[in-house]
């Protein structure tokens, strides 16, 4: 049997619909969400997200301001732009596209946002109060995973969760929320250090593949009827998107989220959320 699929685009597609009543409302109120990027040197994936992003916003009716520096930006450049969208009313939450250029100090960039702008979820406050159990903006990837788990109705209290990989972005902050009270997953966190990958998830009932590996999980590696969330992206020679999960998972898997058109339609989609989050917060 093939697994089903966790759509992240037709997901996506329908939270958006919901925040372009929200932001029609805020509006009406005065309030325009706006958006903020900046986006240093010239990778292609960074500016494809980053295009993406807008895009998205453009759709739902909240304003795009987009700041862009070359490679060589050196450290004070970069934080004269993060001192400005703080101090820029018309943007309302904004975010800096990781990773950043080898040499630049990421943490000091993420530590001098304002963290009520911090539409990602990454301002070590932020970070701290997700710790805390207390409200926060959550990072977009992990929760447009839980999203995506929920929409399908995959069940997450009690699940057995392995998550490969322990970057800022994902793989730290995933288990934090997944073992939140509202979730009560358990979690097992892999990564290079991981003696014994296969075993941990062969017991997983949930795999969350963050490794940036081509085809780390392969099906002898599944349980069966397994949810597996692939969020790797390496690329082919010919450029094309090579996830973490083998083709071949889909038929033990219960359910997966295809990559292209899974996990990442998703991290957007929660980006927006959290942008409209904090105009409706700031409007009362
Ligand atoms: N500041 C941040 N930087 C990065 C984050 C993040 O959440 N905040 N995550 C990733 C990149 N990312 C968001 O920025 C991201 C990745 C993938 C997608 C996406 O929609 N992917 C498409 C495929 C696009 C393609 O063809 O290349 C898909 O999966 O269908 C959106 C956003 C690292 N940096």
């Amino acid at each position: 049997m093939t697994a089903q699929i966790l759509d992240g685009k037709a997901t996506a597609a329908a939270i958006k619909s919901d925040l372009t009543a929200r932001v029609a409302a805020l509006k009406e109120k005065g309030v325009t969400p706006g958006l903020g990027t900046i986006l240093v040197g010239e990778d292609p994936g960074s500016q494809k997200y980053v295009a993406g992003k807008h895009r998205d916003c453009a759709q739902v009716g909240i304003a795009s301001i987009q700041r862009e520096l070359p490679a060589t930006a050196t450290q004070e450049e970069i934080e004269a732009v993060v001192r400005e969208l703080n101090e820029d009313p018309a943007c309302t939450g904004y975010i800096v596209q990781l990773p950043l250029p080898r040499g630049i100090d990421e943490n000091r960039i993420l530590e001098l946002m304002d963290p009520d702008k911090d539409a990602d979820g990454l301002h070590p406050m932020n970070l701290g109060r997700l710790v805390l159990n207390e409200p926060a903006p959550l990072p977009c990837t992990p929760n447009g995973i839980l999203t995506l788990l929920r929409h399908y109705g995959v069940e997450i209290k009690g699940a057995e969760v392995v998550v490969v990989g322990r970057g800022v972005t994902i793989g730290r902050p995933m288990p934090l929320l997944l073992t939140r009270r509202s979730e009560n997953a358990t979690v097992t966190q892999c990564h290079t250090g991981t003696r014994d990958l296969a075993a941990h998830l062969k017991r997983a009932d949930i795999i969350v593949a963050a490794a940036g590996s081509a085809h780390l999980v392969r099906p002898e590696d599944v349980k069966p009827g397994a949810a597996v969330l692939d969020v790797g992206v390496s690329r082919s020679a010919e450029g094309k998107i090579v996830g973490d999960v083998h083709p071949g998972v889909a038929e033990v898997a219960g359910w997966i989220s295809p990559n292209p058109g899974g996990v990442g339609p998703m991290t957007r989609a929660q980006l927006l959320v959290n942008v409209v989050e904090a105009a409706e917060r700031s409007a009362g």
